[in-house]
């Protein structure tokens, strides 16, 4: 069994540009059907508006599909009572691209990286400070850290803390929605080094949700483009990703800047 399928599933917002206008249905989601197995990470490539996120939201039960099943551990997220949703959550932790808005900035790194700890585990103070300081110590940071207060963190160090955080209670899955895009190319990479690590030594499984190549490539063992809301590709073994013929995997690749400028084949600007 999966730890985690989605099938079929179909997602559509409302919208409407004038509030006299009746509200029209937009497709966000449609058809998608993908699982993640323990221990794989799953990267899943698409431009901005594919959806990604959205499914994002979905796979952790914060937005309920209008059509499908998100089966976590076998059981369906959004057919369950409270209390085996509230236990299936544990088990399925997130980390947003922005460090700083997923952090209330007059939290130390301690009630931060506490809050899960407190909502899910009846631990001593002397012993929560343990255990604070052991995860501080395992994303890279110092024990001491914990009374600093987000301000006084890089982004760098700030997204370690939303790690720990993510891991304190030893989840099965993590989401990664665009998680190292705002960092710089060093941290970025010793972001993808610390995740790739916390993997193997916790058989952690990762939604790697990007639409940068390079990084979906550094961490992930499959891949699948999300195009339109449709799973357009998905690739077993990700060193197929790049010869694919695949259209939408061609727009992707087409579209990454080379890293030189003057190797940047760019295409003239329309005359206004
Ligand atoms: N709460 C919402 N209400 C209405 N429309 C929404 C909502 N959330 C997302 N959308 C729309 O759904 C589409 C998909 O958005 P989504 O954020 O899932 O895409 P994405 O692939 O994650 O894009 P990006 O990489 O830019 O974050 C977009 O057109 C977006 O405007």
């Amino acid at each position: 069994m999966s730890l985690l399928q989605v099938k079929d599933v179909s997602h559509s917002y409302a919208a409407s540009h004038l509030f006299w206008q009746a509200k029209r249905r937009t497709t966000v989601l449609s058809g998608v059907s993908l699982s993640i197995e323990q221990g794989e990470c799953l990267g899943l490539l698409g431009t901005s508006g594919a959806g990604k996120s959205t499914l994002g939201r979905v796979i952790l039960g914060l937005e309920k599909p209008q059509k499908g099943q998100v089966l976590f551990q076998g059981i369906d997220l959004y057919d369950t009572d409270t209390s085996t949703r509230k236990r299936l959550r544990r088990d399925l932790q997130v980390v947003f691209q922005d460090c700083y808005s997923s952090v209330n900035p007059r939290m130390t790194a301690e009630q931060i990286i506490g809050e899960p700890l407190q909502n899910y585990e009846s631990l001593s103070l002397k012993e929560q400070q343990r255990v604070i300081g052991e995860l501080l110590e395992r994303v890279g940071l110092r024990s001491e850290d914990m009374h600093k207060l987000p301000s006084q963190f890089s982004g760098g160090q700030l997204q370690r803390i939303n790690i720990a955080r993510a891991i304190a209670l030893k989840p099965k899955l993590i989401i990664l929605d665009e998680a190292v895009s705002s960092l710089d190319m060093v941290t970025q990479a010793n972001v993808l080094n610390l995740l790739n690590e916390l993997k193997s030594t916790f058989g952690l499984s990762y939604l790697f949700i990007t639409h940068d190549i390079k990084a979906a490539y550094a961490i992930s063992d499959t891949l699948a483009v999300l195009d339109n809301g449709e799973v357009a590709l998905r690739c077993e073994d990700k060193t197929q990703f790049l010869s694919s013929t695949n259209p939408s995997v061609k727009r992707l690749l087409g579209s990454v800047l080379s890293e030189h400028p003057r190797h940047r084949k760019l295409s003239k600007a329309p005359r206004s």
